[in-house]
């Protein structure tokens, strides 16, 4: 009988690779999720045994600067120095790199903090490995609570399918008082004039795509890691 499928494991592997990609004296984008989570423990073992000296972390979210700060990573807040490398989960990477990420809510943080580096290394089990964006996930899209329900109307003139992220009785605030409206994606669309379009529409503070950002993916499965680069 085979094992059972460890996705933990595949994550964990997949944050050991990109670790290695981290050199002592970098600042370091520190990303958020259930595999980014493993990234941050990574090297804050490695701050703790030495072999990297000199990290900077800039975390995007709360959690992640919590967590980095509990591993040992000195942490900082963003600014305009670039940064070296971010380490970030994804929930969907595309051939090209593209990606759609937001599911846990960090999406803003994430993109003001990622659009920072030349090295954007995205690590994932290999379930998050799609032929077109959409194919599993929706689009998240943080939007202002102020008039929160019109902005909605607005989006679902664009994504009809789409709700508002409210897993209990309340609606999800993100770390920056924001709510998030899950879109449900088209069988076909073009990322970037879907992205303009949302990006153009009043209420919308930011949009899951991640277009062109990402230089290096980990992806971890049953029988390997895989490296893949930004052609
Ligand atoms: O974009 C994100 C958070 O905003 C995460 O990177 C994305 O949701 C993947 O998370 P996980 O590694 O837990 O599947």
């Amino acid at each position: 009988m085979s094992e059972p499928l460890n996705l933990e494991a595949l994550k964990q592997q997949a944050a050991v690779r990109a670790t290695d990609l981290v050199r002592s004296g970098m600042r370091v984008g520190l990303g958020t999720g259930s595999t980014a989570k493993y990234a941050i423990e990574e090297i804050g073992r490695r701050v703790d045994s030495g072999e990297l000296t000199g990290i900077v972390g800039v975390a995007t979210s709360e959690a992640s600067d919590v967590l980095a700060r509990q591993v040992g990573i000195p942490v900082e807040p963003l600014d305009p120095r670039p940064l070296d490398i971010a380490i970030d989960g994804a929930d969907e990477i595309d051939p090209q790199l593209d990606l759609i990420k937001g599911l846990g809510g960090a999406l803003l943080r994430e993109k003001l903090t990622e659009i920072q580096t030349g090295t954007l290394v995205i690590i994932a089990d290999h379930t998050k490995t799609v032929a077109h964006l959409g194919e599993k996930a929706p689009v998240p899209i943080e939007i202002a609570r102020f008039g929160f329900l019109s902005t909605i109307e607005r989006l679902r003139a664009i994504l009809p399918g789409g709700r508002l992220r409210q897993p209990g009785a309340q609606p999800y605030v993100t770390d920056n008082g924001n709510y998030i409206y899950d879109g449900q994606l088209p069988a076909a669309f073009d990322p970037a004039v879907l992205e303009r379009q949302l990006k153009g529409t009043l209420g919308v503070v930011e949009t899951g795509f991640f277009l062109g950002m990402a230089t290096h993916a980990f992806v971890a499965a049953p029988d390997g890691v895989q490296e893949f680069r930004r052609r």
